[in-house]
C-alpha cells in the first residue's frame, strides 16, 4: 500500500516544457503531484520540477524519467508547421512506441496521450462530430497522419492483465498565453499585410480550447484511468465547448492586439485550390530555394469549412467540463500578448 500511495502522486510529463506541456505542469502541481518532466529543451525553471533533457526517439533516454512513477502524460510532438516527415514518424510514431515499451518495463501504470482532434479531420466539414467518427483516410499533412498512427498505437496499449491503462485527449485549436503556433503565426500575417480578407462566408464554425481547460482535461483523464474504468482505450474531445465562427475568433484576437480585422470573404474553394498550387510550387522550387506558405492548403481549410467537436463522452465519463469561458480566456490571451500589440 505504501509503494502505491508513494507512486500514486507521482508522475512524469514528457514534452512538459512544451506550450501545453508547461500549463499540465502546473496545474499537477497545484493538484500536490511530484512532477518530473522530460523534453528535448529545457525552457524554464521551477525548484519543484525535476527535469531530465533527452530525445524520446532514444528509449534508454526515457527509463531515468519515468521510473518510480505511477503516471506519464506524453504531450510531445513536433511543430505542425514543420514540413519535415521522417521527423514526424520518429518522434510521433516510433517514439510513442519507445514510450510505451519504457514505460511498461518500468512498471507504469497509466499513460495519458495528447492526440488532437484533427485525427478524424479530411479538409471537409464536421459539426458536433463525435469520438466514433472514423480516423482520416487521407490526412491533409504529415503531422495529421503521424497523430493517427500515434493514437491507435496508445490506444492499443490498455492492457488491464498488465495493468497498464492508456487513454487519448483530444483537443483542438489550443490557445492561451505562452502558446507558440496560432497567436504567434496569425500576428506575423497581419503584420505581413494578409489578413485584409477572410477565407470564406465566415460562417464556419470552430473550436477553440483555452490551455487551462486542456489540461484539466488530462488531469481529470488521468484520475479516472484505473482498472475496470471506461475511460480506459479510449479517446476523448476536449473543448471549450463554445464553438465560435474561425473569423469572430481571428478578428478578436487581431482587434485585441490593436490589428485590423479582415472585413470581406474570399472564395473558400478559390483560396484552396491557389493554396494547393503554391503548396507544389514550392516543393518543385525547394531543391533551389525553401519558401514556407502562410496558407497551406490544411490552414485554408481549417480557416474555411465547419469543424467542432462533441465533448459529450467526457462529461459523461470523466465529469468533464470547462473551466475558463470561451470569452474570459480570449481575454487572458490579448493580455499575455501585449508584447505583439501593434504600435502603428
Ligand atoms: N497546439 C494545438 O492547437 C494543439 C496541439 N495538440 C497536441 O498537443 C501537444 C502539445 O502541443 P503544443 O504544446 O502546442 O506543442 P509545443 O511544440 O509547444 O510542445 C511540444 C514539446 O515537445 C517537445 N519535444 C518535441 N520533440 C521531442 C523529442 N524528440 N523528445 C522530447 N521532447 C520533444 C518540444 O521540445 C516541446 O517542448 C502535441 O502533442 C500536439 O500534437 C493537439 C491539438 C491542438
Ligand atoms: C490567418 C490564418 C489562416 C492563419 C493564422 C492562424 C493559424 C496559425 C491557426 C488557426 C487554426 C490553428 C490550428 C492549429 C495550428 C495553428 C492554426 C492553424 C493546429 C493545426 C495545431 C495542431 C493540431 O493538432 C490541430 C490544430 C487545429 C487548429
Amino acid at each position: 500500500m505504501a509503494t502505491r500511495s508513494r507512486k500514486g502522486k507521482k508522475c512524469t510529463v514528457i514534452g512538459g516544457c512544451g506550450f501545453l506541456g508547461r500549463y499540465i505542469v502546473e496545474r499537477l502541481l497545484e493538484e500536490g503531484y511530484t512532477v518530473s518532466v522530460f523534453d528535448i529543451a529545457k525552457t524554464f525553471e521551477d525548484d519543484r520540477v525535476k527535469f531530465f533533457v533527452g530525445d524520446l526517439c532514444q528509449e534508454k533516454d526515457l527509463a531515468p524519467a519515468i521510473s518510480d512513477v505511477q503516471t506519464v502524460f506524453h504531450c510531445a510532438s513536433p511543430p505542425p508547421s514543420s514540413d519535415d516527415r521522417d521527423l514526424f514518424y520518429r518522434v510521433n510514431f516510433v517514439g510513442t512506441k519507445n514510450i510505451i515499451s519504457a514505460c511498461k518495463k518500468a512498471g507504469v501504470q497509466k499513460l495519458v496521450l495528447t492526440s488532437s482532434a484533427s485525427v478524424v479531420y479530411e479538409g471537409t466539414d464536421i459539426k458536433n462530430g463525435t469520438e466514433d467518427l472514423p480516423y482520416a483516410k487521407k490526412p491533409m499533412d504529415y503531422y495529421t497522419e503521424t497523430k493517427v498512427l500515434q493514437e491507435k498505437e496508445v490506444l492499443a496499449a490498455n492492457s488491464p492483465e498488465e495493468n497498464f491503462f492508456t487513454v487519448a485527449i483530444r483537443p483542438h485549436g489550443i490557445f492561451g498565453p505562452r502558446d507558440r503556433q496560432l497567436v504567434p503565426i496569425l500576428v506575423d500575417t497581419a503584420r505581413a499585410g494578409k489578413t485584409k480578407f477572410m477565407i470564406g462566408n465566415g460562417e464556419n464554425l470552430v473550436d477553440f480550447t483555452y490551455v487551462v481547460n486542456v489540461a484539466h482535461g488530462h488531469l481529470l483523464a488521468a484520475e479516472h484511468l484505473h482498472k475496470d474504468s471506461p475511460v480506459c482505450g479510449k479517446a476523448f474531445h476536449i473543448t471549450n465547448d463554445e464553438p465560435i465562427p474561425f473569423w469572430t475568433f481571428m478578428s478578436r484576437i487581431l482587434e485585441g492586439l490593436n490589428y485590423p480585422s479582415p472585413k470581406m470573404g474570399l472564395p473558400y474553394l478559390l483560396i484552396y485550390y491557389l493554396a494547393a498550387f503554391l503548396q507544389l510550387l514550392c516543393l518543385l522550387l525547394k531543391p533551389i530555394k525553401e519558401i514556407k506558405p502562410t496558407f497551406t492548403p490544411m490552414r485554408v481549410a481549417l480557416a474555411g469549412t465547419y469543424h467542432y467537436y462533441s465533448c459529450q463522452r467526457a462529461k459523461q465519463l470523466m465529469g468533464y467540463k470547462p473551466v475558463v469561458p470561451l470569452d474570459e480566456g480570449i481575454k487572458l490571451t490579448v493580455k499575455g500578448y501585449a508584447h505583439l500589440q501593434n504600435n502603428n
